[in-house]
């Protein structure tokens, strides 16, 4: 079963360029035949001449990235994107949501559908659709959010699984919070599922994990795409009888978001290090699952810097309603273990009912996927998808800070001017806010 890539605005095709080239510079041939098939089967197909072409379809209103992405595919000489598989126009949505959504999407609604439903219709079955942007320009938020609209519209039994990006905490875009709120909003409606990366954090590994000093754009796609990458790239789940799963959003969303209030998740992998230090450095599996979960339960993203103090709160404890601190309550957990000896690891740790909220069982919150085959030459890693708590903090701070500026309706009048009422900004406020109160909640 195959994906199809949407790829919107300057960073989603920038991640979106990163992604693919990483999950296919990670399955060469040699003795890990099965999952290069998967895995290409998945992301790409070939053309007549055996060339690999990119299921996927790249979308922003200027055409400089898109150029840049199609020529970095190509310059790769492993795979391209296809001939006409992409749309551009001469102006950006100038970091405005209203613009994108009322304006560029509406405009250009028949072509991006045809673009998309091309790739789908090369897919001998398709698994879902991954689009990939950000929330802070007006592109990849405004455009972006229309066409998930559309998807859902065209593809109504679909898996849509949005891949978003977060925009630093300050310093970017002045609307980038109004910008953030309307498309959370709008996808809540319309998504399965929505993993998130937060700039800041990416931005932290790259400087503390990694050592890199001037970091740029390329440099956090990497992180993000070395994350996604090994959730996306095939492996064994329960239900897969001993051959690569063929559904991986379907498995994702079933195993992660039960329920419609709840539908953000957070990528956390291990270890990360820089590559001229991999030859020195090795690892256990008792190692790597311990400090994994103390990084899911103390909502931390590195191996860095955990606080080793935090810890569940015993049956007991919760009954009484005590609070547990900073404690990271979660409503379900993939694990994806790949590497040496994935077969014969303790996951036990995980399956703990004290991480977990009451409403569901640990079998029913918590899978393991496994692949004996490392992902991204490390020997073995480990990457946890969790459904929690962990993004609690930066939505609420987000939405405090559109609220913020709402209050005194600063910058309204740019979003009224292409459609957007006061009401709308309400409406997206408070179905924010009821997000933000099921996840305070979950316990
Ligand atoms: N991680 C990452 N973030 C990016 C990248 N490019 C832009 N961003 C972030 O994306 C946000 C700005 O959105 P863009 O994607 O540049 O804007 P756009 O969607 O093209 O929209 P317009 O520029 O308004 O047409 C900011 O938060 C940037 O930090 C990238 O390559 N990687």
């Amino acid at each position: 079963m195959s994906v199809v890539t949407v790829q919107l605005g300057q960073c989603g095709n920038q991640v979106g360029q990163q992604l693919l080239h990483s999950l296919l510079c990670d399955a060469q041939e040699g003795q890990r035949k099965e999952l290069c098939t998967a895995s290409r089967e998945r992301f790409f197909h070939q053309d007549t001449h055996g060339e690999l072409v990119a299921r996927a379809v790249l979308i922003d209103m200027e055409p400089k990235v898109i150029n840049q992405s199609i020529s970095r595919a190509a310059r790769s000489g492993m795979w391209r994107y296809g001939e006409t598989s992409h749309f551009s126009q001469k102006q950006g949505s100038g970091n405005n949501w209203a613009n994108g959504f009322c304006v560029h999407g509406p405009a250009h609604r028949e072509v991006v559908e045809e673009l998309v439903r091309r790739e789908v219709e090369r897919c001998d079955r398709l698994s879902g659709l991954l689009a990939m942007m950000s929330v802070a320009g007006g592109t990849g938020s405004g455009v972006g959010t229309y066409v998930t609209q559309c998807l859902r519209d065209v593809y109504p039994k679909s898996f849509i699984l949005n891949h978003l990006t977060w925009p630093y905490g300050t310093g970017e875009v002045i609307v980038q919070n109004y910008n953030s709120v309307l498309t959370l909003a709008h996808l809540y409606q319309l998504s399965d599922a929505i993993l998130v990366h937060e700039n800041d954090t990416v931005h932290q590994i790259c400087s503390q994990l990694l050592n890199i000093k001037h970091i740029s754009f390329a440099d956090v796609n990497s992180v993000i795409a070395h994350q996604l990458g090994s959730v996306l790239q095939p492996a064994l789940t329960a239900d897969s009888q001993g051959a690569y799963s063929r559904n991986p959003l379907g498995e994702l969303v079933s195993a992660l978001c039960c329920h419609p209030e709840f539908k953000l998740l957070s990528v956390s992998s291990i270890p990360q290090v820089p590559l001229a230090s991999m030859a020195y450095s090795s690892f256990s599996w008792p190692s790597l699952l311990k400090h994994l979960r103390q990084m899911l339960i103390s909502n931390t993203k590195m191996e860095e810097g955990i606080d080793w103090q935090v810890r569940p709160l015993a049956a007991a404890e919760r009954s009484r309603n005590l609070t547990a601190g900073s404690f990271n309550t979660s409503l379900a957990n993939v694990l994806i273990l790949r590497g040496k000896d994935v077969y014969s690891t303790e996951t036990a740790g995980f399956e703990d009912p004290a991480l977990y909220s009451s409403w569901l069982s640990p079998q029913e919150a918590f899978s393991v996927w496994k692949s004996p085959v490392p992902f991204n030459k490390y020997e073995k890693s480990a990457t946890l998808v969790s459904n929690s708590q962990a993004l609690l903090r930066p939505l609420d701070s987000m939405v405090g800070g559109a609220w913020n500026m709402f209050a005194s309706r600063a910058y309204i009048h740019q979003y009224t001017k292409f459609g957007i009422s006061e009401e709308d900004f309400l409406d997206s406020f408070s179905s924010l806010e009821q997000v933000i109160s099921s996840y305070k909640e979950l316990r």
